[in-house]
């Protein structure tokens, strides 16, 4: 029986982990779940898996949540909460599926207590992954990937040393806005750009599926799982979303990992590898599909693409910027704030005016993700 804590339990990766756990009961038990808000799900959540202890956003949450939950269940809150629940329980297992570098705490808190994590969570990993790269490698934890493509490579690599790779490929869909012009991009609204052709996840990440973001974080969070520099990591244009990613070794043969669109299967093999079970997922039909399409990438019309791999370059603070720009610069585009195309200009002026600083401590990633936010929340073209 595998010990669960999932962080995130409310989101499209925690409800789909939960799916999963559903599925195989005898091989899950959820000893701590984390959310922010959704109150409502969250106590379903916590009456069906009857984890020990809990954690929501704050502490209003935790007064309402505690009068409908049995008195036996622990319940936390805020930053402290979440470590709790990443660090605290008997889990051996985390998952992590908040957004963004808010859950940078809580996975290091998690690899501290030796736990192996199921990452989704990419923002930690591109905020600050020389760190955490370090952390589990001393603490021999292991970082398995959930993100689809670096599932995909995790599986296409299957222990290969790297010295027989020559290129990691990631796929992107192009996301909810592949064949308009930039010139078009100019009056999209928050509505358009949430409709991804292919995977249905969270607003933060479909955003940054739309503006390519997203392959930029994952650039950058496959250099640091993989061990990989940004020369052998490039990214392929694949509107399907079929080819998960793939994996092209020295003597020129590629090895790719395919399967529908379905979350629940990396989310899966995270928790049972290096198991392999039955998934709660549809098989895929080649022959339905037909054809399978590629082209090569534009730079020019995805700019957050170019930034990251500069930004992952650099190296030290300057994916941290990256990274920081991006959340504050998405969230103001969801809130109607901004126009979409601001979303890239609030990024280039983040990383114009950073002076990068190497192999930063724990203590100036703060720093730079806070001076960072603080600048792309005032970022004004007037
Ligand atoms: N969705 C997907 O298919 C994929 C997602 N990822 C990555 O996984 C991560 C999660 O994405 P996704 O599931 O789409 O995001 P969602 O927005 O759907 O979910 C985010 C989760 O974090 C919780 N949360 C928010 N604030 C807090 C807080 N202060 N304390 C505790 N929990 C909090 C939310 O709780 P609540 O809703 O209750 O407020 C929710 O459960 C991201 O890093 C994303 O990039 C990677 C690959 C695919
Ligand atoms: C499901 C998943 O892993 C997402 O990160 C997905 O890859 C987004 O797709 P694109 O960024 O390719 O549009
Ligand atoms: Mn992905």
């Amino acid at each position: 029986m595998k010990k669960l804590a999932i962080l995130g339990s409310t989101g499209s990766i925690g409800t789909q982990t939960l799916d999963v756990v559903r599925a195989h009961p005898e091989a899950f038990e959820v000893e701590g779940l984390a959310a922010g808000n959704n109150i409502e799900l969250f106590i379903q959540q916590v009456l069906e898996f009857k984890p020990s202890k809990v954690s929501v956003g704050s502490k209003e949450s935790a007064e309402k949540i505690k009068q409908q939950l049995p008195a036996h269940i622990q319940v936390f809150y805020g930053e402290q909460g979440l470590i709790e629940i990443a660090a605290g329980t008997d889990a051996d297992t985390v998952v992590t599926a908040v957004m963004g570098s808010m859950g940078l705490p809580s996975t290091l808190a998690a690899i501290d207590a030796g736990k192996t994590i199921g990452l989704a969570n990419k923002e930690t990993l591109v905020t600050a992954g020389h760190l955490v790269t370090a952390r589990a490698r001393q603490k021999g934890v292991q970082l398995l990937p959930i993100d689809s493509e670096h599932s995909a490579l995790f599986q296409c690599l299957n222990g290969e040393p790297r010295e027989r790779i020559h290129q990691l490929t990631l796929t992107a869909s192009g996301g909810s806005f592949r064949d308009r012009t930039r010139e078009q991009l100019k009056h999209v609204t928050v509505a358009d750009a949430l409709k991804h052709p292919n995977w249905s996840m969270g607003s933060k990440i479909t955003i940054d599926s739309a503006t390519m973001a997203n392959k930029g974080l994952e650039v950058i969070e496959a250099h640091w799982l993989f061990d990989m520099p940004y020369d052998q990591i490039s990214v392929l244009l694949h509107p399907e979303s079929i080819i998960h990613s793939f994996v092209e070794f020295v003597d020129t043969s590629i090895i790719a990992q395919l399967g529908n669109p379905d979350m629940r299967v990396p989310i899966q093999y995270a928790l049972t590898y290096p198991d392999r079970q039955q998934a709660p997922s549809s098989r895929l039909s080649l022959a339905q599909i037909g054809q399978l399409n590629f082209r090569e990438m534009d730079y020019d019309r995805f700019p957050c693409l170019s930034m990251a791999f500069e930004a992952g370059r650099l190296g030290g603070t300057a994916p941290t910027v990256f990274n920081a720009a991006n959340e504050i610069a998405v969230s103001r585009f969801l809130n109607g704030e901004i126009p979409f195309l601001l979303i890239e200009d609030i990024i280039a002026d983040a990383l114009q005016q950073h002076e990068v600083i190497a192999n930063p401590e724990l203590e100036v990633i703060y720093a730079t993700d806070a001076q960072t936010r603080a600048r792309a929340s005032a970022f004004s073209v007037l």
